[in-house]
């Protein structure tokens, strides 16, 4: 048997593996095999072909969506939506003869639907219907870092934790959040550019925007990183109090360095993964924690009478918002680990502040709607005479009316352009029962799988041709609403998502469309622009991120104080 065993069937003498290496070897390289070999991945790719392109059974009147066919078993469209999702969308809707087609990606089905009223018709179905529970867990726990073992107790105080947003919904919190920003920005407007030549007397965001002294008028830097940083300056106190900033200074780029990595770490990728965007975000993400864990124990010592520690001061400025959920964390029982204020503090810079710089940007592209904006503003914003001593004068000050500013229409269309052309939100729904989604008549109604995915691509349909003409232009004449006389009367948000929909409609809509005039009209009241290099401003390339567009380069421009009537 042992001499069998080691001897080999082709009687060489050469070891046993090597033989049975040999003979697969031969085996393998039979023309049957290599043809099997060549030919087995093309077969399979055409037999999924021919599988996924079958249409789906129709169920009595109610039709289902069009599977757009692939040829990759399990992956299915996986890779081509991970390398440019927004051109394959388009081409999947330009190609599909149905108002939803079907994405399979991984296993599951995505139903991605993007017409108005199908969108409305799953926004308003009940949560057991049509849920967002898996979908914000997932998005909690794998990109925010939540304890995985917290979720009972996440959804156990689903209501309590929706009913802090009213502290940010609703007057009279709302207007105070709002005011706070606001006065906020009214410093950092006025003391926005320095025009020093020594780093360390450079403000912040100067110094982030990569400022470059030009002369004692005039500096160069790069606008996005400018905007992003002023409106994180003037939110982030007013959400969590002065101290927490101070405290931990790089909050704001840590935030900005998080949603950076937001898909790395949705797909799971760990901390050790040798690819610096992980590592980058797995870092700031812990460092977040630990401020905003700091600041909660902080908040536990003060609630209970004690010294909050060094350098929280008497909190005094933190946001009824803040304060009114750290109660009800010690309420409920939820250890510092546990609770949620990153998702808050992340949705409350990421957004407004991209909007901001893309606003100003396509404001400054087209100088006849800046000096239509400059002199539709003007009653709300009042730009103060500074004191002077001989030839020494400090900078103008600036006072800046948000309930005014509503009444600003091309302002607010350009403010609904600008996010119609930059902003990219998806709502994503699990399907818990066979459901109906309505068109606007029977036969556009389409029925959708339990198991499967609701998927809406906002943008899809924010940038459709069939709804916006020209889509990819920049027209805020779209949104305004005129008289018979041509009066401009208002504005009209159309069939727009920005902020998604249904029960996680963002809760930060009023506030953030109120911020984001308040600083578009300050800054452009109070400075002037120029690209810095040739004439025209370039509008940049949008790179895919979580709701609103960042830029795929930077914009260099060269800033200078406007000249008022005293300057003359
Ligand atoms: C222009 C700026 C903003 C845009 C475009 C925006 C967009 C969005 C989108 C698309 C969602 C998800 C909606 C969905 O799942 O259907 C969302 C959720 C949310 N946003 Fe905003 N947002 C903005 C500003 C803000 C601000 C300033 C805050 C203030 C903290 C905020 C707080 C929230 C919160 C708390 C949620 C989660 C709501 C929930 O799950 O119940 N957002 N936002």
């Amino acid at each position: 048997m042992e001499d069998n065993f080691y001897t080999t069937v082709s009687n060489h003498s050469i070891p046993a593996t090597s033989s049975w290496v040999a003979s697969t070897w031969k085996a393998a390289s039979s023309p049957n095999v290599v043809l099997a070999l060549v030919l087995g991945p093309f077969i399979i790719a055409a037999i999924t072909r021919y599988l996924s392109s079958r249409p789906s059974p129709q169920v009595g009147e109610e039709k289902s969506a069009w599977k757009v066919p692939y040829w990759i078993p399990f992956i299915g469209h996986g890779f081509s939506f991970l390398w440019d999702p927004s051109k394959m969308l388009r081409e999947a809707k330009e190609q599909s003869p149905n108002a939803i087609f079907a994405l399979h990606m991984g296993g599951t089905t995505h139903n991605i639907v993007s017409e108005p009223d199908l969108v409305r018709s799953a926004m308003a179905q009940r949560e057991s219907t049509l849920s967002s529970h898996d979908v914000v867990w997932n998005v909690i726990q794998k990109f925010f870092g939540f304890p995985s073992n917290s979720k009972a107790k996440y959804f156990a105080n689903w209501d309590e934790l929706n009913t802090t947003y009213k502290y940010m919904l609703r007057e009279p919190y709302l207007g105070q959040m709002l005011n706070t920003t606001v006065r906020n920005m009214e410093r950092h407007i006025c003391s926005m550019v320095s025009f020093v030549d020594t780093d360390i007397d450079l403000q912040p965001w100067e110094r982030y925007a990569e400022a470059s002294y030009v002369s004692d008028t005039e500096t160069s830097l790069d606008l996005m990183k400018l905007m992003r940083d002023v409106m994180g300056h003037a939110s982030i106190p007013a959400m969590h109090g002065n101290a927490f900033l101070d405290k931990y200074p790089e909050v704001l780029h840590d935030i900005y360095e998080l949603d950076k990595g937001m898909l790395y770490l949705i797909m799971g990728l760990p901390a050790w993964t040798p690819w610096s965007p992980v590592i980058s975000a797995h870092n700031a993400r812990r460092r977040l924690w630990e401020a905003l864990d700091a600041q909660q124990v902080a908040m536990d010592a003060q609630a209970k009478g004690e010294d909050p520690g060094d350098g929280w001061g008497d909190m005094e400025d933190v946001s009824p918002f803040t304060r009114n959920r750290n109660e009800m964390y010690r309420d409920k029982g939820f250890a510092i680990r546990e609770r949620g204020e990153l998702p808050t503090t992340w949705a409350l810079i990421i957004n407004s502040s991209l909007i901001v710089y893309w606003q100003i940007l396509y404001i400054l592209d087209n100088p006849s709607l800046l000096a239509e904006i400059r002199s539709e503003i003007e009653p709300h914003i009042t730009i103060h005479k500074p004191m002077s001593i001989g030839r020494i004068s400090e900078a103008p000050r600036i006072t800046i009316d948000p309930e005014g500013l509503t009444t600003c229409h091309v302002l607010k269309a350009t403010y609904l352009e600008s996010l119609r052309l930059s902003a990219q939100p998806w709502s994503v729904r699990t399907v818990g029962t066979d459901v109906t989604l309505k068109g606007d008549n029977s036969n556009s109604n389409y029925l959708v799988k339990k198991g499967e995915y609701v998927t809406m691509p906002h943008d899809l349909h924010m940038r459709d041709p069939a709804y916006f003409s020209d889509p990819a232009k920049f027209d805020h004449e779209r949104f305004l609403v005129r008289d018979e006389e041509g009066k401009i009367t208002g504005t009209d948000m159309k069939t727009i998502r920005p902020y998604g929909g249904g029960p996680s409609l963002c809760k930060g809509r009023v506030l953030a469309e109120r911020e984001c005039l308040a600083l578009v009209a300050g800054v452009l009241a109070y400075w002037d622009f120029e690209p810095d290099e040739g004439t025209r401003f370039r509008i940049p390339k949008q790179l895919k991120t979580s709701a609103v567009a960042r830029p795929d380069g930077d914009t260099r421009v060269k800033v200078r104080r406007r000249k008022f009537e005293w300057d003359e």
